[in-house]
């Protein structure tokens, strides 16, 4: 869905909730049922601005049958694969599964990845393309720390990280792909880049894949901003040219707060 029914969007925005390590399979789909019910209420059109969730892969299961019982329009993914797609790799999940649990999207290169599990770029780069491989939505995950971004060297260091972790992709898998842009020192802080900060760093990746591929590319992949994103200021982000979508991480396990970020275009007319 790249083609965008929303007039003020050239792209159809993307919100994402990543529910990291919480939320067990029962917690799971209540919590999901009530997402679907808030926004059944408010009328969402999901054409409009399509609403994905991340949950744990012990939550998968479960989440299909809901959304295949229910015939919901929410889309789900999963928060990591590994390269290979099978063999003795233990305690590693197969793309190939994700497909088959009807997963749309897979998170690649989270920073809780990155820097819990010291996974590099020449790992992530596997990963895309393990996705790619199994008909699976990669949404990569990049971002500079605290110490870069103090430098000035945020730009340069996120750039160097989507051209080292998309060697090798084609251009329709890259048209595809979504990248969200994810400043370490906002994730789970409180502190959240500015809409300009956002802003500044979605154009520089979508020069970056203009430069790497051609524009017609850079003008459908979707670029996302991460990092303490609340109904409050989803709106103001979302506001800004290059920004396609936000990531979510703690305000996606509350429902109330999640689908009024979902909604953010009613806060657009009053913002
Ligand atoms: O994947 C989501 C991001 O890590 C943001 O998390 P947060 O909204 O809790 O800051």
């Amino acid at each position: 869905m790249t083609t965008s029914t929303n007039g003020k969007f050239d792209r159809t925005p993307l919100i994402a909730g990543n529910w990291k390590m919480n939320m067990d399979h029962v917690q799971g789909i209540t919590l999901l049922q009530k997402l679907a019910w808030t926004l059944k209420d408010a009328q969402h059109d999901y054409n409009r601005v399509e609403a994905a969730v991340f949950p744990p892969f012990t939550d998968l299961r479960s989440v299909q049958t809901l959304v295949r019982g229910d015939k919901l329009d929410l889309e789900y993914g999963a928060q990591d694969l590994s390269p290979k797609d099978s063999g003795a790799y233990t305690g590693d999940i197969s793309g190939a599964f994700l497909s088959k649990l009807g997963c749309k999207y897979v998170l690649v290169g989270h920073s809780e990845r990155r820097t819990v599990h010291g996974e590099t770029d020449e790992l992530l780069n596997e990963k895309l393309k393990a996705a790619y491989r199994n008909g699976l939505v990669p949404v990569l995950c990049v971002g500079e720390g605290l110490e870069i971004r103090q430098s000035g060297q945020h730009v340069q260091h996120t750039l160097e990280q989507v051209r080292r972790d998309l060697e090798g992709l084609d251009a329709e898998q890259v048209s595809a792909l979504v990248i969200a842009y994810e400043p370490i020192w906002a994730i789970g802080t409180g502190e959240v880049a500015g809409p300009e900060d956002a802003q500044e760093m979605c154009a520089a990746i979508r020069a970056e894949i203009a430069d790497l591929y051609d524009d017609a590319v850079a003008a459908k992949t979707r670029l996302l901003y991460g990092g303490s994103v609340k109904a409050a200021n989803a709106a103001s982000i979302l506001k800004q040219r290059d920004v396609d979508g936000v990531l979510v991480g703690g305000a996606s396990l509350d429902v109330a707060e999640f689908a009024n970020i979902v909604r953010f275009e009613q806060h657009l007319v009053t913002d």
